[in-house]
């Protein structure tokens, strides 16, 4: 049995997790949930799953849960009741799903002690990834990816090499990998011009083709910076550079991504577009579960086709890619500065070209640190936020 905390229970991707944990009732029991402020979910989820304890970030809004909740479930708030939730002893499994940068503290208390890591939470890994590898690496703890194209990459990375090889053992392994193929679907947006982006509404933004996932990925997405920040992400969780990275338009969503191995075989993981099967198999690794979710008709898909990004017209994958292999605290600001950028832009205080265009003014700005350490990494991030805000209130 596995004992499981879900950081940001309440979103798109801890909505599944629960799925996934009520499939699979004698294998993985959830013990502790952790969102930010959506009292009546946070309710619905206690009453269900009746987790030890259960924590809202929002004062106000836990005080509101208290108020509400007479159980024995143990309600904390806060970000001290955050880090109780990442740091529990009754927990092995912690899964990563709040979104931005927030994820960063409670996914390192995690895996200081001792937690395997179920990383859906790919801000985490682009604002600090050197500082979380090497945690990782200190409390020999897994870090199991969530992230669809991670996820994918992982069981084709496990396909590839010899069987008798243990998780560690692969992680260094590079050098028979000839590159990673990150796919994307391409958003709302694929093949229009530049000069067609322009007229985009908030509305369209939020209609992604194939994947349901919330506001703040769901405009990544659209922007491709996205699949800029799982780039990054790929670089910290396979120990690849970024010249072995190349990313490829699949608008299906069908092929996940592609490992291509030295002897030029080619392994891929496919599936329907569906998160409950990389986070059920996060949690069931080294095991597989029995499917609890829709499964892949290949005739009923019909054809699978692939192109090039258009890298003009989504400037923000190439932005995300040099600040990846700038290295140092680039990818935090990168990430910081897209974080506000999209909050703006769903406040309708920005137009949806003014993200990659502050995104850029911000980066180049950006006096980088070479090896950040983390009070380094959260200064960028605070400062960065603040002349991002400065140039969204000019705009
Ligand atoms: N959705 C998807 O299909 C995929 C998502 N991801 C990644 O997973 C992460 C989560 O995405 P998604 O589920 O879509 O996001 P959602 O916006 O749907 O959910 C975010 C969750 O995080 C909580 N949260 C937000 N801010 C804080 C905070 N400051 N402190 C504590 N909790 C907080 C929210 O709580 P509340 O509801 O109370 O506000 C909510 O539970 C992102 O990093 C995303 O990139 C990766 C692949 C696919
Ligand atoms: C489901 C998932 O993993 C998302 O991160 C997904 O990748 C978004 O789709 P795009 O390929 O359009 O970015
Ligand atoms: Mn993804």
């Amino acid at each position: 049995m596995k004992n499981i905390s879900v950081l940001g229970s309440t979103g798109s991707i801890g909505r599944q997790t629960l799925e996934v944990a009520a499939a699979n009732p004698e294998q993985l029991k959830i013990r502790v949930l952790a969102a930010h402020r959506n009292v009546d979910l946070m309710l619905q989820q206690i009453e269900l799953y009746h987790p030890d304890m259960a924590v809202l970030t929002d004062k106000e809004a836990a005080g509101e849960l208290l108020k509400q909740y007479h159980g024995n479930t143990e309600i904390l708030s806060g970000q001290e009741g955050l880090l109780a939730a990442a740091t529990y002893e009754k927990v092995d499994t912690v899964l990563g799903a709040m979104v931005g940068y927030a994820g960063l503290r409670p996914t390192l208390a995690a895996i200081n002690a001792g937690k395997d890591i179920a990383l859906a939470n790919k801000e985490t890994l682009v604002a600090a990834g050197h500082i979380v590898m090497e945690a990782v690496k200190e409390n020999h703890v897994n870090l199991l990816p969530v992230d669809s194209e991670h996820s994918a990459i992982f069981q084709s990375l496990r396909g590839g090499y010899h069987p008798c090889l243990t998780f560690t053992e692969t992680e260094n392994r590079s050098s028979e990998v000839k590159k990673l193929i990150l796919t994307a679907s391409g958003g709302p947006f694929r093949g229009k011009t530049k000069d067609e982006l322009k007229q985009v509404t908030l509305a369209q933004c939020l209609k992604h083709p194939n994947w349901s996932m919330g506001k703040k990925v769901t405009i990544d997405s659209s922007t491709l910076a996205n699949k800029g920040l799982e780039v990054m992400e790929a670089h910290w969780l396979f120990n690849m550079p970024y010249e072995k990275i190349e990313v490829v338009i699949h608008p299906q969503s069908i092929v996940h991504s592609l490992v291509e191995f030295n002897d030029g075989a080619v392994i891929a993981q496919l599936g329907i577009p569906d998160m409950k099967l990389p986070i059920q198999y996060a949690l069931s690794y080294p095991q597989r579960y029995d499917c609890s979710f829709g499964q892949l008709d290949l005739i009923k898909c019909g054809t699978l086709t692939f192109e090039a990004p258009d890298r003009e017209a989504f400037p923000s994958l190439q932005i995300a890619i040099e600040c990846g292999k700038a290295g140092g605290s680039l990818p935090c600001a990168f990430n910081a500065a897209n974080e506000e950028c999209v909050t703006a832009f769903l406040n309708g205080k920005i137009a949806y070209l003014d993200i990659p265009d502050i995104v850029r003014r911000v980066v180049n700005s950006h006096i980088p640190i070479p090896h950040p350490c983390l009070d380094e990494i959260e200064e960028t991030d605070q400062n960065v936020r603040l002349m991002t805000r400065i140039l969204i209130q000019h705009q």
